[in-house]
């Protein structure tokens, strides 16, 4: 079972959002406990937080720091101490792994070998040090976004407060993996530092830490980690606590404490003046996230731009640049998929130059055939206009990445029919409005669109990533 499906399932089950560290840490060991060896104590110790607990909690999360410290004795336990956790129950190695070198195998290992679900890694190292952990397809990542470690502010904050680099780290991390792969960790004592995350990645699971250290603002947490769906977040066990002989039950009242403020703020949020009963939620986290991550690898841009037409426009939109960025592109096709997959067709095909790549993304996935109008025809060789093979009479799908004045896809599909295709359906990513539909009807095609371009610019602007002037600009355009 995929990490989130079992993560998600056992939230459900067991009413939980807490996770609990199973770390053998000497200094930390009740003194019930003292009297046997260490390994021994520890192990009696573990086996007891599992077993006061597993009821209670959606994850357990070992620190491979602590077992290793102890040794081979310490990886004996760790071994033994994976064996007892029921199998229902994820497991997050918190290993923060950080070197290049070791990332395969070591991925392996824990993956492979140890079997557990998900691991911590620091995003130094960058992309290709995640990649070699995400071809395990059951598996997760959780990437080190933000520590509440004193020390770390200064790397942490820099540049400038209103762009930190923990908050590059998130933007970054996005592009590493989809959010079935990837999740945020981030330790703060501070709401505020987990809403400027939650804004920037509104789909991600975060694994909050250090959230009790500066006693309890549980509310504010959860109001500012909780996804809009009133989940996403996963809030550790405090330490202390796990010492208690009577954990079951502390665990318990935790855990209600969690659920009845969360029952809460979701019901203050049904009576806000935003709500939009319509809305499929989960479908439209994923569009916004998209359109932030188009936004954040630099394909919508604000600014004066002189179009083809001469008019000019407060944005322009450049999506030849998402077949650099495979995590995206992978998720633009899966939205062009879900709209191509209602429609009758026998080929698709693609406007050239911009949606050749979409075009033959899409019928690599569909398994369909594809041709393409050239945009100029050789005057050499086969002097073809259609590329690729086809039977006149067939019906074929036009994608193109955004319809301005709609010319350049009907100058395509004008090609496609003169060579005796049948166009009906275009299908773009954004819809650019201000009638175009319209004028593709009037001219006999039925159009589709992923985005519109007010669309875009609302999430833009609700998640800060354009300002009062920007959108001024476009609602005067
Ligand atoms: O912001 C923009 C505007 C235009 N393009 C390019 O133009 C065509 C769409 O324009 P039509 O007027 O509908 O022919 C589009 O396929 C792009 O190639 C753009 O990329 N970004």
């Amino acid at each position: 079972m995929q990490f989130f499906d079992k993560l998600y399932t056992n939230i459900t089950q067991n009413q939980s959002l807490l996770f609990v560290g199973l770390d053998p840490n000497p200094e930390m060991i009740p003194s019930r406990y003292r009297s046997q060896d260490v390994i021994t104590g520890l192990g009696d110790w573990l086996q007891f937080i599992i077993q006061e607990t597993a009821d209670f909690v959606c994850a357990y999360k070992p620190t491979l720091g602590f077992y290793q410290a102890l040794g081979i004795p310490g990886l004996e336990l760790l071994y033994k101490t994976l064996a007892a956790i029921p199998s229902h129950i994820p497991i997050i190695l918190d290993a923060k792994h950080s070197d290049l070198n070791t990332s395969s195998i070591f991925a392996h290992t824990v993956f492979a070998e140890w079997h557990v679900d998900a691991i911590t890694l620091s995003p130094y190292t960058g992309q290709d040090h995640v990649a070699p952990f995400l071809v395990y397809p059951d598996k997760a990542v959780f990437i080190l976004c933000c520590t509440s470690n004193p020390g770390a502010e200064t790397l942490q904050q820099y540049p400038a407060n209103d762009s930190p680099l923990y908050l590059q780290v998130v933007k970054e991390a996005k592009n590493w993996g989809t959010p079935e792969e990837l999740a945020l960790e981030v330790g703060t004592t501070n709401p505020e530092v987990l809403g400027l995350i939650r804004a920037v990645a509104p789909e991600r699971t975060i694994m909050a830490r250090s959230i009790w250290a500066e006693g309890s603002n549980l509310k504010q947490i959860l109001e500012a980690g909780l996804n809009s769906n009133g989940d996403g977040l996963l809030i550790p066990v405090p330490q202390d606590m796990l010492s208690n002989p009577n954990l079951s039950q502390e665990i318990q009242s935790l855990r209600a404490e969690i659920n009845q403020t969360k029952s809460q703020i979701n019901a203050d949020a049904s009576s806000c003046s935003v709500w939009l009963p319509d809305v499929h939620f989960e479908d439209q986290q994923l569009q916004n996230d998209l359109i932030l991550q188009l936004y954040d690898i630099g394909c919508i841009m604000f600014g004066k731009f002189v179009q083809a037409s001469g008019a000019t426009f407060p944005y322009y939109i450049d999506l030849r640049k998402i077949i650099s960025n495979p995590q995206v592109f992978n998720q633009v096709l899966s939205a062009y998929e879900k709209i191509i997959r209602n429609l009758t067709f026998d080929r698709l095909a693609g406007i050239p130059y911009g949606s050749l790549p979409t075009a033959t993304g899409l019928a690599l996935r569909l398994n369909c055939p594809m041709v393409f109008p050239r945009k100029e025809v050789k005057a050499h060789g086969t002097r073809k206009v259609i590329e690729g093979n086809f039977a006149p009479g067939e019906i074929v799908v036009v994608v193109d990445d955004i319809l301005i004045s709609g010319k350049s896809v009907m100058e395509g599909a004008e090609k496609l029919k003169s060579a005796g295709l049948n166009v009906h359906d275009i299908v773009v990513l954004i819809d650019h409005e201000q009638g175009v539909q319209a004028r593709l009807r009037e001219n006999g095609y039925r159009s589709y669109a992923v985005f519109t371009i007010s669309q875009i610019v609302k999430t833009l602007y609700q998640a800060g990533r354009i300002n009062d002037e920007q959108l001024l600009a476009f609602t005067e355009s």
